[in-house]
């Protein structure tokens, strides 16, 4: 019993740094889709491709499954700046506006 505490203390340790990469890698995700989208917009585009969208929806379902669908979804609402950034992420330039 003493060992499984242990051990799943650990494993929680590796969960929470994976946790932390993926904010990171999230935030870096919306600031570059960010500047795409602003780029866009400055020359008169539209901010959002629906057909690159659907690149990326099919992406991540091929590489999770039915949930990736899920998480694609959340991440590019992520981007288009509908949701929410961490404080510290938005701080350091994340993709807030
Ligand atoms: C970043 C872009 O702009 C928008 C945001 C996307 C994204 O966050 O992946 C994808 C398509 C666009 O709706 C792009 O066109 O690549």
């Amino acid at each position: 019993m003493v060992d499984s505490t242990s051990r799943i203390r650990q494993e929680r340790d590796a969960i929470d740094a994976l946790d932390a990469h993926i904010i990171e890698l999230l935030t870096q995700r919306a600031r570059v889709s960010s500047g795409i989208q602003k780029l866009r917009t400055d020359a008169g585009g539209p901010r959002t491709v629906f057909t690159r969208e659907m690149e990326i929806l099919a992406r991540y379902r091929d590489g999770l499954g039915e949930c990736g669908t899920q998480i694609a979804m959340s991440v590019l609402k992520l981007c288009r700046g509908a949701g929410t950034l961490q404080p510290a992420a938005a701080q350091s330039g994340g993709a807030a506006s």
